[in-house]
């Protein structure tokens, strides 16, 4: 079996640790206890119960009706299925809206089991991210796509293609890390500039849709096994069970081929 860089369980300090060995980090979400254990034994550094449940568990066309109740819910089943890998939670659409609603709702989610929690947006988010990094709460940001932001942009599309925006997202990751975030998730960035934002920063990213110069990488469960959710399928994504044979051999199929900088390539990637 594909194991991860180290055999003791995944702490907060231990993602700048990776960063500066040059250990990439892999990462998946999971909503449930077993699948949870299932990715956990492939040796998947990173588990997010991420807002995508509101997609490919709830069916719904957005991220948008997920609750802090769902993710508290999905958090506790997954905990129970971890030994090793750090788990991570989305705080869902206007949990974040403000400091407090945001502490309300991490505590939660970290009695729950998470460790740290992942919210979207730099702007008025800074605040939100001192005020919980504060309070002793890690934060995990996530710039790029932000499917929160789905009705302001219309749909889900790549961001930072020309220099204006490039630049804005830029200066925005290095906000974040400056505000006390201590992880960055880029989503359909362009290559070169998610590149870019990864050797600015000293905490590492993690991509998605971002090319293969990030610090770690994550998919969704159900595009990791080529679950159909109903959506057109993005160009980041790719089916690990074809070639992993069995839901732990795809894990470790993705594990492995990120660790060794196989994944993504340029057909998974944006230019
Ligand atoms: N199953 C699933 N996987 C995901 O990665 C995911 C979710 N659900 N739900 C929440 C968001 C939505 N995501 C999406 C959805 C669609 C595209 C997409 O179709 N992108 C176009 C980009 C076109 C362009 O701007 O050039 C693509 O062709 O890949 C990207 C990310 C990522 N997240
Ligand atoms: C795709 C990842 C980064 C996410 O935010 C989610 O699953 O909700
Ligand atoms: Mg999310």
């Amino acid at each position: 079996m594909y194991t991860s860089t180290q055999d003791k369980p995944w702490t907060v300090p231990m993602l700048a640790d990776a960063k500066r060995d040059g250990r990439r980090l892999v990462m998946l979400t999971a909503y449930d206890a077993s699948f949870a254990r299932t990715l956990d034994n492939a040796g998947t550094d990173l588990i997010l119960v991420g807002d995508s449940l509101g997609m490919v568990v709830q069916g719904h066309d957005s991220t948008l009706p997920v609750t802090v109740d769902d993710t508290v819910y999905h958090v506790t089943c997954v905990a129970r299925g971890l030994s090793k890998a750090l788990l991570i939670a989305d705080l869902p659409f206007q949990a974040d809206a403000t400091p407090e609603r945001a502490l309300d709702a991490a505590t939660r989610l970290l009695q729950a089991g998470a460790a740290m929690v992942k919210l979207e947006g730099a702007g008025h988010k800074l605040d939100v991210i001192r005020f919980l990094v504060e309070r002793e709460i890690p934060v995990c940001a996530h710039l790029g796509l932000t499917p929160q932001s789905v009705l302001r942009l219309g749909g889900y599309r790549v961001q930072g293609r020309d220099d204006a925006t490039a630049e804005k997202l830029r200066a925005d990751a290095r906000a974040v890390a400056a505000a006390g975030a201590t992880l960055l998730v880029l989503e359909c960035v362009p290559t070169a500039l998610a590149q870019a934002v990864t050797a600015d920063l000293s905490i590492p990213t993690i991509g998605i849709g971002a090319g293969p110069h990030c610090d770690g990488q994550v998919l969704v469960l159900h595009d990791l096994l080529g679950v159909n959710s109903g959506h057109r399928r993005p160009k980041f994504v790719k089916d690990f069970l074809a070639e992993g044979g069995s839901i732990a051999g795809a894990a470790e199929a993705f594990a492995a081929a990120v660790r060794e900088g196989r994944f993504p390539d340029a057909a998974h990637s944006y230019d």
